[in-house]
């Protein structure tokens, strides 16, 4: 029991004419009243402290509403005078989450718990910072681990996470540059849509989209996720809602609990009610929205009005994330890359690009804890750009990394894949590893012998079949997880079961089943189901092709699919949809090329007869021929001036590409690159990444007739530019720009453009290179005759390359369009290109908007304004340029009569003075 001293307390108020704690109590008695919501924790907490005892707890309880235990509890604190009101206050203070709607009151009434008060411990019992708490808890627990294709080899996540590139887009999918960390994931920067509330996180199959999930999640159980005040935090998989019956019916407050954890002794349903009263402290991550097996429109959804309304559960996840349900919270999505989101329903959107080369050095050291294994690795990586590029995928990295680490402990000798590795044979060394893992260790005296995967694919054989069976299964039904029945119908053991390839799913069957399964990652799946098509000896040979069809099914009706409203006023998701995303279709195309090629052969012998096989290659190869004539057949072809015949591809084309290179058939390669009949491919936007590059490599070299190539707006990044070496040499034009090249993959480029002299435009803006690169071009430049446009806005070449541009430029032969925009570029490297520029009579539009120049420049601008006969647009848009330096330049034009415009906008001059000068008529500030 804590001493009072009211009497001295009130006297003091008294005295300094305050209005006493007992006193405010009665004044402010019906907000009180009215805001106190929840009453456990100030009962607990003045009992623990003295200040009541069990009988006026009883009197408290018995009271029939919980504004009549508010009055109850005002009325004993204010009998047992100040004391017990200033604790009863500091409750309302000290629980801040519990009493949230009080905070406002206690801040007017500029409220500081005195000091006497401050040393009474308040403990929060309240069930909704406990809930939060308990939340935390799980979420920590769950998110420790990276799941791993072994259970009892988990990994820390802490100890592998590395960072990933998260690229910031804007609503039409242009780079708005990169995020510098998760804390911004949440944060304004790059937000287009105020309105909405889901942040879209893209990127492609193994890029990270879970574990950067799981990472965040880990942070906030942590509390050291930054741009976030979320006090509860749900996490789902969307593949979730694929599991559900069409009957299935289930409100808000059972997706939240049941599938995340419930509260404790909430019996007042507290926790709900607080959440539906502050959503803006709710974050949701929804994981894979790709993997939803239903056509879902987000803006023509029946709405879900009540919370406590029971419904189908995609119904009520679709109204979460439009912001009809739970209006004000915080949502982030995951979706593979060319997912369609509505853009009405996204607030930012972030692309994960995968490992930069740097992150790969992380993750490699990350991952081989011995300095000799990293050598080695790195070895390997840095002599095969090939490689490098699938392992700037993390998956195939992760799969790469920990089959070398397995196989080499067996083998002494054994490296990484070879320079023209598939992702067939990754996913190969993968369940290679698996079946080994599983068998008898050899005797110690034999350990190592030497490697012969056709021997443990053979030993694996049965539970190969088995696992591949399932997997087709699922692929056909469109199901990513599977039930024990279903596994055991397929002739899967137990013991098979610990090989790796699936994992127990928890919690989310609906009978609270917890032995459903899943594939280890839906590419597995993929890999899998194209497994079991060249296994199956029973079917037609035919069969092999089924998920071929069914692509080029989807994508004719395709272009239908926007006219298509679906759920409209059922609230049950549609049964079999032909609209459906079907990425995981494309791989098991992929691999099943991969594994009907020749190179391939030898293994697959072992487990399917030679002649079959051979067989179903010939079906693939006469498919793939087809359907590669009649693809390019079809792509819409229009003519240019400038650029001759142009031809943008669709979509399919890339995995078209991917499915030839897997196959390694020369003869269909030769096909394709003399089918391409136009003089310029567009493959912008078309989510090229750098391992796609040997894919496109292995065609072109194929081709006779030279091509340009536009690929602007991808992730090729230095490592596809090193797999294009070979191709650079059939290129007029080269379009790279926005795709993370750097100096070392510029040099690359560089030394081919001055070994063939055929690139006449290059497009590299908007890349990483610094003074090195621009060095480079500029020498590849000077000595190239062909080019006549260059763009590099926005590196880093700076004055150092602006010198270097400067040799190349003067009296350049063949250059007509320089832009070197946004280069970082000062008056000092201004001066070197003006006073080379003087004699040029070849380049007509010079760009220099956004660099540093200032006054300084200006003498030299206006000799070059004066000298030069060929120049007809200068571009000095946002520069440092005042009145003095403009004026120079407005001087020397009048010397000129070829220079038709100089574009001034953006420099230092006030509105009068730019009318002034735009009296001359070809200066132009706007
Ligand atoms: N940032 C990372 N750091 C370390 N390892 C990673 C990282 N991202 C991914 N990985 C590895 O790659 C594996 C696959 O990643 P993840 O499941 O997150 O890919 P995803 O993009 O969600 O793929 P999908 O679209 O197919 O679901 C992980 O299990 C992990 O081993």
């Amino acid at each position: 029991m804590y001493i009072m001293d009211s009497s001295a307390e009130e006297a003091r108020a008294g005295l300094t004419g305050h209005v006493s704690t007992v006193q405010m109590l009665t004044l402010h008695r019906e907000l009180l009243v009215s805001q106190v919501k929840s009453t456990q924790c100030i009962m607990d907490n003045l009992l623990q402290s003295g200040f009541l005892c069990i009988e006026d707890a009883e009197i408290i309880q018995r009271a029939a509403t919980k504004t009549d235990q508010v009055r109850k509890i005002l009325e004993l604190v204010q009998r047992k005078g100040v004391q017990a009101c200033e604790y009863f206050l500091y409750i309302l203070y000290k629980v801040y989450d519990a009493y949230i709607d009080l905070q406002p009151w206690l801040k007017e009434i500029n409220y500081q718990p005195p000091d006497f008060i401050r040393d009474i411990p308040v403990k929060n019992t309240d069930p909704i910072s406990r809930y939060c708490e308990k939340l935390r808890h799980e979420l920590g627990r769950d998110t420790r681990f990276i799941a791993s294709y072994a259970q009892r080899e988990e990994t820390l996540l802490e100890e592998l996470y590395t960072d990933t590139l998260m690229e910031l887009l804007n609503d039409r999918n242009e780079s708005l540059g990169h995020l510098e960390g998760l804390g911004q994931l949440l944060g304004e920067q790059g937000v287009f849509n105020s309105q909405a509330e889901t942040v879209l996180v893209t990127g492609d199959a193994g890029v990270g989209k879970s574990i950067l999930l799981q990472k965040l999640q880990r942070l906030w159980s942590k509390r050291e996720l930054e741009q976030t005040d979320a006090m509860f935090f749900f996490k789902f998989r969307c593949r979730m809602f694929s599991t559900f019956k069409e009957t299935d019916e289930i409100s808000l407050r059972d997706l939240l609990f049941k599938y995340n954890c419930y509260p404790d002794q909430d019996v007042d349903n507290e926790v709900f009610s607080y959440i539906l009263r502050f959503p803006e402290k709710v974050l949701f991550t929804f994981d894979g929205y790709d993997e939803i097996q239903a056509d879902l429109d987000l803006v023509n959804v029946p709405e879900v009005v009540s919370p406590e309304e029971r419904t189908h559960p995609l119904l009520v996840l679709i109204n979460l994330l439009c912001g009809k349900l739970l209006n004000g919270s915080r949502k982030v999505l995951t979706a593979r890359t060319g997912t369609d989101v509505q853009s009405r329903v996204i607030r930012k959107r972030v692309a994960l690009r995968g490992f930069s080369p740097a992150h790969l050095q992380t993750y490699t050291n990350l991952h081989f804890k011995e300095q000799e294994h990293r050598d080695l690795v790195s070895v390997q990586l840095d002599a095969s750009p090939h490689l490098c590029g699938l392992c700037s995928i993390p998956l195939f990295c992760w799969i790469v990394f920990k089959s070398f680490k397995h196989l080499r402990s067996v083998y002494d000798d054994f490296e990484l894949p070879e320079a023209c590795v598939t992702l067939t044979n990754i996913f190969l060394l993968l369940s290679e590893v698996f079946f080994s893992r599983g068998a008898t260790p050899p005797p110690v005296l034999l350990k190592r012998n030497t490697r012969c995967p056709a021997d443990t694919f053979r030993a694996g054989l049965r539970p190969l079949t088995a696992f591949s069976k399932l997997a087709l299964l699922g692929m056909e039904r469109g199901g990513f997880v599977f039930d024990q029945e279903e596994v055991a119908s397929c002739g899967l053991t137990d013991d098979d079961l610990k090989v790796g390839f699936l994992r127990p799913v928890s919690r989310y069957d609906a009978c609270e089943n917890p032995s459903t399964f899943e594939f280890l990652h839906l590419t597995l799946q993929s890999f899998l189901a194209a497994f079991s098509l060249v296994l199956d000896e029973q079917a037609s040979v035919g069969n092999i092709l089924k998920f071929f069809t069914e692509c080029s099914r989807r994508g004719n009706t395709s272009c239908l699919s926007c006219v298509v409203h679906c759920i409209s006023g059922s609230s049950k998701p549609r049964g079999k949809d032909p609209f459906k995303t079907n990425e995981h279709l494309q791989y098991a195309n992929l691999f099943l090329c991969g594994l009907l090629s020749k190179a391939n052969a030898d293994l697959l012998e072992h487990m399917v007869p030679a002649a079959l096989l051979k067989r179903k290659r010939a079906v693939l190869k006469s498919y793939l021929s087809t359907s590669v004539r009649s693809h390019l057949r079809g792509l819409p072809l229009y003519n240019t001036e400038q650029e001759g015949s142009k031809v943008h591809v669709l979509p399919n084309f890339l995995w078209m590409l991917r499915c030839i290179f897997e196959t390694g058939s020369k003869e269909v390669a030769q096909l394709t690159a003399k089918g391409i009949t136009a003089d310029y491919i567009k493959l912008g936007y078309c989510n090229v990444f750098s391992g796609d590059c040997s894919a496109l490599n292995f065609v072109l070299q194929h081709r006779r007739k030279r091509l340009g190539v536009d690929m602007d707006n991808n992730n090729i990044s230095d490592y596809g530019v090193k797999q294009l070496r070979p191709s650079f040499s059939k290129m007029t034009v080269v379009r790279l720009c926005v795709n993370q090249i750097s100096d070392s993959s510029v040099e690359v480029l560089a030394e081919e453009l001055i070994k063939h002299r055929v690139v006449e435009v290059l497009g590299l803006g908007s890349n990483k290179f610094t003074s090195m690169g621009g060095k480079y071009l500029a020498s590849a430049i000077q000595k190239s005759t062909s080019i006549f446009d260059v763009g590099m806005w926005g590196n880093s070449i700076g004055d150092e390359g602006a010198r270097a541009f400067a040799e190349a430029l003067r009296n350049h032969p063949s250059l007509t369009n320089l832009s070197l925009s946004a280069n970082g570029i000062t008056s000092e490297g201004g001066r070197s290109l003006a006073e080379a520029l003087k004699g040029n009579t070849m380049l007509r539009i010079f760009w220099l908007v956004q660099n540093e120049l200032s006054d300084d420049v200006a003498p030299d601008m206006a000799e070059l304004i004066r000298s030069n006969t060929g120049l007809s647009h200068l571009w000095l848009i946002n520069n440092q340029l005042t009145v003095g330096g403009i004026r120079q330049l407005s001087e020397a034009l009048s010397h000129n009569t070829s220079l038709k415009e100089i574009s001034l906008k953006g420099n230092c001059l006030s509105e009068e003075e730019e009318k002034l000068f735009e009296a001359e008529g070809r200066l132009r500030f706007h």
